[in-house]
């Protein structure tokens, strides 16, 4: 049976609020809102859950945020290891505009205690000893170092089981250099690796192999509306789909899970998880999609990857 791990240390209540227009300097009032369980591993295991996967979400989550997070986790088929964290779980807010326009406010989280990080590595081990993947996403809270997720990735390689990672910063720099086997990079963090914009489907393809230069076996960047490429060390594979967006915050993540749903196996694998993270970008919040939300049927792949196609929009 398999079984997925994914491992949250900055997990999040994410607050979307809906607004006619945001009016910067002004009063704006919200005409719905909704609360998601979030934080990027955990959306990973809610997207698998909802396809029957099994999956176990290690989550450091504490105060009174952290229980209104497991409650939101309950029910939904994920066997949640909550490692109980002094500091309480941060609330992270979405505006949405009529037109699809997100503005995000990520808190950077409340500190993560020695203990608490400690007690958290601990139970990732615990879990990851048998399972067939371990997911590593996210950003790290506050007090821990940036070297944390590259020493999980080598502890975790020690039992022989494999390591997704997708953060962001000095802590992805360090974590590919603990040969993860994949890294889902967006845009953003594939010009933070390289130092510069990043504009043609050709320069991601150039941005991928620096990653696979630092350590990491195999590299899916998503691209929002651009859609997603895979790049291996024996080839490169790319695929999108047309999407209606509604809000993609987590569409990255839907992708990531769809991948793993199909057992990381190159091109089809590839096909799943856009056809995953289109279906996230049109759902409200950072919902994740069902089974009757996906269109694989629209994913488009690319038999010669189009190296001069300019990226259009800001994933
Ligand atoms: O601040 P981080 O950890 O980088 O990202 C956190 C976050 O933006 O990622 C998810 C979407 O990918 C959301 O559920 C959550 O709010």
């Amino acid at each position: 049976m398999r079984v997925i791990v994914t491992v949250t240390a900055n997990p999040s209540l994410d607050r979307t609020v809906q607004v006619r227009k945001l009016v910067r300097g002004g009063l704006n009032r919200a005409s719905s809102i909704r609360v998601d369980p979030g934080g990027k591993g955990i959306n990973v295991a809610r997207a698998l859950a909802q396809h029957g996967v099994d999956v176990r979400a290690v989550v450091a989550a504490g105060g009174i945020e952290g229980q209104q997070l497991v409650a939101l986790l309950a029910g939904l088929s994920i066997d949640v290891l909550r490692v109980p964290a002094v500091g309480p779980v941060r609330i992270n807010m979405s505006v949405v505009e009529p037109d699809a326009t997100v503005t995000k406010f990520n808190e950077p989280g409340a500190l993560l205690d020695a203990g608490d990080a400690r007690a958290l590595c601990e139970a990732v081990l615990r879990s990851a000893d048998g399972a067939n993947w371990v997911v590593i996403a996210g950003s790290l809270p506050p007090g821990v170092s940036s070297a944390y997720y590259a020493g999980l990735i080598r502890m975790i390689g020690s039992l022989g089981v494999p390591v997704v990672v997708d953060t962001s910063g000095p802590a992805l720099h360090e974590a590919v250099q603990a040969r993860p086997a994949l890294v889902k990079p967006n845009l953003r963090e594939l010009e933070e690796t390289v130092g510069h914009s990043i504009t043609t489907i050709g320069g991601v393809v150039d941005a991928a192999d620096e990653i696979l230069e630092l350590g990491a076996d195999t590299v899916l960047a998503s691209l929002g509306a651009d859609g997603a490429l895979l790049r291996g060390h024996d080839g490169c594979g790319y695929a999108e789909a047309p999407v209606t967006a509604q809000n993609a915050v987590g569409a990255g993540d839907a992708l990531l899970a769809g991948y793993l749903s199909e057992g990381c196996g190159g091109l089809p694998a590839l096909v799943t998880a856009v056809a995953w993270g289109a279906a996230a970008a049109s759902l409200p919040g950072s919902a994740m999609p069902q089974p009757h939300d996906l269109r694989p049927d629209l994913v488009r792949v690319e038999s010669r990857v189009p190296w001069d196609r300019r990226l259009h929009r800001d994933p």
